[in-house]
């Protein structure tokens, strides 16, 4: 039996990381880097395909384990007969190589520990070559030399997996390094693993020193945003949506994917929730990341890209693994990198303009590209396309892609009226309008009161969820009342949002046999919703049952199994925590100091920028609001609503965002109250 998913905790350096289970193995392990071959994949096998466990040789018992507090460093305490034993690991920020410490230190009385490592490298593909060399193991395959420094006399067996045993005492302490080095590089010198540990636990502690959330819930946010942290490429400022591949959605079953990419969507999302918690530099690292990446033709533009920025990443699947409790098949790469998903056009203009608002200093070349994929959009934002969902099947009209569409309308317009740039602004304008109309007349079911999944179509989709926080539609409009009414009624398994409708229609949408967990950053929308429209006993009331699933050391995978009680799908998934810190900072009712300096900075100006509503931020006001001159910035965009939604729509939406004639903006009774 496997250990569960949530019996893992990520320890890592921000170039790469691992998976410690609690037993005391680490199950999983990419070197050089993120997305390279794994050395330990036992994860998605067996022991055959690598571990390093530390762990009492004899009979004993988990204890607990933790963080060190707000650092990346794990310690891991066991009780075996004559005593206890702590294990204490951590990947220390990167100098020369990466490595990876673990400390046995005894805590109680005599304990008898064993350790066995089984380097695989490869995706536990190949044995390396494996021999003992002074005081350090060395494993040598291909491109991958491993060193394991340690005093303990190994006995390298035949399976090519070196065992030693020893004995601690209360206060005693044995280390192991191991070092990733580069062909032809020399061995790496000894290091002072204690100093090591000390170093990554300050390292960690500072970075999480700089947070900027103070209210309740901290532990869960920090936790949250340094795992955020720890998923951040630090050479390039991309930001992967998991450290892992093919942890399954479904227990056993197929929906197996490799998010050990950056996507477009992801990372926005994980850039937004830093900023708002005061993180200035990785929101420009990331900046220059995107623009790194996607510089080129619009039309070449992707969805998600590699680390450095590669375009290509074929999906092949790796026979030799039996998979995650046998969820097969393992894959690597993503097939979705061939996608065309139109709602990323609105993600990266609404970052973009987040780091505007927010009054992070301008990188000039970011607006020509934006005015070009701006172009780009207005050819082609009718195009059906794979949706937020990255589905395999037919390419359609999906209801959250078009309103995405808006938002880079939305974001354009506003770049010209509120920061003075230069564009097409009434072309833009009559853009921002057109989607909106189209969106209420075809996305919209007036018999039921419901956005719906793509247009024409019944099914409902978690993605409805976010229409109020882009700011699209307020979360009082009941089109978006009814919205949250129909999740909550058939969307829903055991109090959790699912991703979209299953039923006998789905395989023709997703080309998927049917069959995944709830959909944790779903759930948490639904908390959102339901605090901005003022309910904010029940919003609070599901993120605390969401927060009930977070495993003993605070993570979250991408989904849950409701009947199973298990996490599933990739984990820890960036999606789920920045949905977290999201949901947090509503229940907190502001968005954090950034917002609240960005504010104090433009009250000069008058406008109510800083409060802007943002497609992914935390605490956004879908208000209709009045800008200086006393027209509401959204009222181009609402003049559609009025003119030209379906009977059904704005039959039901006269005090929407759409619609000008509302009254000035009144916060929805119990709804956090703006800053600034
Ligand atoms: O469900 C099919 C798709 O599942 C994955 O996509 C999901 O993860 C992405 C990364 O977090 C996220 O951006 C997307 O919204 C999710 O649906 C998988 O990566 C896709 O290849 C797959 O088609």
């Amino acid at each position: 039996m496997p250990l569960r998913i949530e019996d893992y905790a990520l320890i890592g350096d921000t170039q790469t990381a691992a998976l410690v289970g609690t037993d005391g193995s680490i199950d999983w392990l990419c070197l050089p880097r993120f997305d390279s071959g794994a050395c330990f994949a036992a994860l998605l096998g067996d022991g055959g395909n690598g571990y390093w466990r530390v762990a009492p040789a004899g009979g004993h018992r988990l204890l607990g384990r933790r963080y060190r507090p707000d650092s990346l460093v794990l310690e891991t305490e066991f009780a075996a007969e004559d005593g206890v034993v702590r294990v204490t690991d951590c990947m220390p920020v990167r100098d020369e190589h990466p490595d990876l410490v673990r400390r046995v230190e005894g805590v109680r009385g005599r304990v008898r520990v064993r350790t066995e490592i089984a380097v695989r490298p490869d995706y536990g593909a190949i044995v390396p070559w494996t021999r003992k060399d002074g005081g350090r193991l060395s494993f040598v395959a291909g491109p991958d030399t491993l060193y394991l420094a340690s005093d303990l006399p190994f006995d390298l067996g035949e399976a090519g997996c070196p065992t030693a045993e020893f004995t601690v005492e209360a206060g005693e302490v044995v280390d192991f390094r191991l070092a990733w080095v580069a062909p032809q590089a020399p061995a790496p010198a000894r290091v002072d693993v204690g100093a090591a540990i000390e170093r990554t636990e300050r390292w960690w502690r500072d970075w999480a020193g700089r947070c900027g959330y103070d209210g309740e819930y901290r532990d869960a946010v920090v936790r949250s945003l340094i795992t955020l942290k720890a998923l951040t490429y630090s050479p390039s400022g991309g930001i992967v949506a998991a450290p892992t591949t093919s942890l399954p959605e479904q227990l056993g079953g197929v929906r197996n994917w490799d998010y050990r990419f950056c996507w477009i969507r992801d990372a926005t999302f994980t850039l937004l929730a830093l900023l708002n918690s005061g993180y200035d530099d990785e929101a420009v690292a990331w900046r220059q990341w995107l623009l790194r990446a996607v510089a080129g033709e619009p039309a070449q533009m992707r969805i998600m890209y590699g680390i450095q920025g590669e375009r290509r990443l074929p999906e092949v699947e790796l026979e030799w693994l039996a998979g995650y409790a046998g969820s097969q098949p393992v894959r690597v790469g993503n097939e979705a990198y061939l996608h065309w998903q139109l709602d990323v056009y609105g993600e990266l203009m609404d970052a973009l303009h987040q780091t505007r608002v927010r009054g992070i200093p301008p990188d000039d070349p970011a607006w020509d590209l934006q005015c070009a994929l701006m172009e780009f959009l207005e050819e082609h934002w009718r195009d059906p396309d794979n949706g937020i969902w990255e589905m395999r099947g037919p390419r359609r009209d999906f209801t959250h892609s078009k309103v995405m569409a808006w938002i880079a309308a939305d974001r354009a317009v506003k770049a010209v009226e509120e920061f003075g740039l230069e564009g097409p602004v009434e072309r833009w304008r009559r853009l921002r309008s057109e989607i909106f109309e189209d969106v209420c007349r075809n996305g919209f079911d007036p018999e039921r009161n419901t956005f719906t999944q793509f247009y024409g179509s019944k099914a409902l989709d978690g993605s409805l969820l976010l229409l109020s926080a882009v700011g699209f539609l307020p979360a009082d409009d009941p089109r978006m009342k009814g919205t949250v009414e129909a999740v909550r009624r058939d969307l829903m398994s055991d109090g959790f949002v699912l991703r979209y409708t299953m039923d006998e229609h789905t395989a023709e949408v997703d080309a998927l046999p049917p069959g995944e967990g709830a959909f944790l950053p779903c759930t948490f929308w639904l908390a959102d919703n339901l605090i901005m429209q003022g309910r904010v006993e029940e919003g609070r009331e599901l993120f605390e049952r969401l927060l009930g699933l977070c495993n003993d050391v605070g993570l979250l995978a991408e989904e849950y199994d409701p009947a199973a009680g298990r996490q599933v799908g990739n984990f820890p998934q960036a999606l789920s925590h920045i949905a977290l810190v999201n949901t947090a900072f509503h229940l907190r009712g502001d968005r954090g100091p950034i917002e609240q300096r960005a504010a104090a900075g433009r009250s000069g100006r008058g406008h109510a920028s800083a409060n802007e509503p943002s497609a992914l931020a935390a605490g956004s006001r879908p208000e209709p609001r009045r800008s200086a001159n006393g027209h509401g910035p959204d009222s181009a965009a609402c003049a559609p609503a009025r003119e030209a939604a379906p009977a059904g729509a704005s039959g039901t939406g006269g005090s929407g965002a759409g619609d000008p004639a509302a009254p000035a903006e009144e916060p929805v009774p119990g709804r956090p109250r703006e800053h600034g």
